[in-house]
């Protein structure tokens, strides 16, 4: 990568590139990209991406069309703690680490992985800071809009799809009236699926296709029917959504700064209008490393040992990440709040 193709401006040029030769990386540090980016960390990434998956020049997209959509996209993530710019580049990062998986090698066509590192890029677009729960039970105009159901995630594409409108962004204007179509309908499936409420299905279903699982002599996987193959992208996105506990600890820390701050902030929207505080958003009363056990045990853990099975053995350094880190916070329990320490 040269500095005239990183494609924003930057003080810091060459740092950026050299941070940026780690695209195709699981510790690729995207702090350090937003830092780097001048706060461009999403357009620095995803514009990257397209590059490293000559996207631009498979569907005849204008570079500069490229630039103005990603730059639009990226003022439209809101400055909140954790659902902002950077999550949003990240996400779209490790998808693309994914799908370089060697059991997926050939297996997905260049408009599916279009679409995936798309919707990867939009998935958390204008998110509020937060849950579907606050919004339902305060009587938001999105959830009005979306009548209580996936109303972020229907929110997200809605904004997505709406900025693609304008002739001078419309980054899929060479498509054809199909290709158009079923990138549509992928991104939509994948972005729903980032809801966490669809979260046991999307596992009962991985954990069904890995028990099936059939593959080609060299350990490829063999998927024949566009819900076979939409289901592996749907998990891909979710455990990209969820693969903070997977990453280097240093930096999966300051993921849990961000979504507790985030978090916190909701808990204090909830105790000024008398709402019931949601779990895990009371600042006063925080274990921010138990709540962490929690979700790798009952979360995070079972849905990357199904994906770790399907994908075997590509993605056994990240599973072995995620349990180190898992470990760590076991053995750095902080004492309870208060003088009684069990
Ligand atoms: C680094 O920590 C986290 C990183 C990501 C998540 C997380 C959960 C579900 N998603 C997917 C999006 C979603 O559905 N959400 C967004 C979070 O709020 C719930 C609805 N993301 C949670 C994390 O920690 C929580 C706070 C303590 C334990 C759990
Ligand atoms: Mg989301
Ligand atoms: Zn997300």
């Amino acid at each position: 990568l040269k500095v005239s193709e990183l494609g924003i401006e930057t003080q810091y040029p060459q740092e950026l590139v050299d941070v940026l030769s780690r695209i195709n990386d699981w510790g690729l540090d995207t702090f350090k990209v937003e830092e780097l980016s001048d706060q461009r960390p999403l357009t620095a990434i995803t514009y990257r991406i397209f590059q490293e998956r000559d996207l631009c020049r498979i569907y005849s997209i204008d570079q500069s069309t490229l630039l103005k959509y990603l730059l639009m996209l990226e003022d439209h993530y809101q400055q909140v703690p954790y659902h902002n710019k950077a999550h949003g580049a990240d996400v779209c990062q490790s998808m693309h680490v994914l799908l370089n998986a060697s059991a997926l090698d050939g297996v997905f066509t260049d408009l599916e992985v279009m679409s995936a590192i798309f919707a990867s890029a939009v998935h958390d677009v204008d998110h509020p800071g937060v849950t579907n729960q606050f919004l339902i039970n305060t009587n938001s105009d999105l959830a009005i809009m979306y009548n209580d159901e996936s109303v972020l995630e229907n929110h997200h594409l809605a904004v997505a799809f709406k900025l693609l409108q304008s002739q001078e962004r419309n980054i899929f204007a060479n498509l054809t009236t199909k290709q158009m179509k079923t990138l549509r309908k992928m991104v939509i499936d994948m972005v729903l699926a980032t809801d966490m409420s669809k979260h046991m299905q999307l596992l009962a279903d991985l954990k069904t296709m890995v028990e099936s699982k059939k593959v080609t002599g060299n350990n490829i996987i063999m998927l024949e029917t566009y819900d076979d193959r939409i289901q592996v992208l749907q998990n891909m996105i979710h455990c990209a959504d969820l693969s903070n506990p997977t990453k280097p600890l240093d930096i999966y820390m300051r993921w849990i700064d961000r979504i507790m701050e985030e978090f916190w902030r909701q808990g204090d929207k909830e105790r000024d209008l008398r709402l019931e505080i949601s779990p895990m958003c009371d600042r006063r009363v925080a274990s921010v490393e138990k709540s962490q056990i929690g979700f790798i045990e009952f979360i995070v853990h079972p849905l990357w040992e199904t994906w770790a099975d399907l994908v075997y053995p590509d993605a056994n350094n990240i599973l072995e990440t995620l349990e180190q880190n898992r470990d760590w916070y076991q053995s750095h329990i902080e004492p309870e709040n208060g003088a009684f320490s069990s």
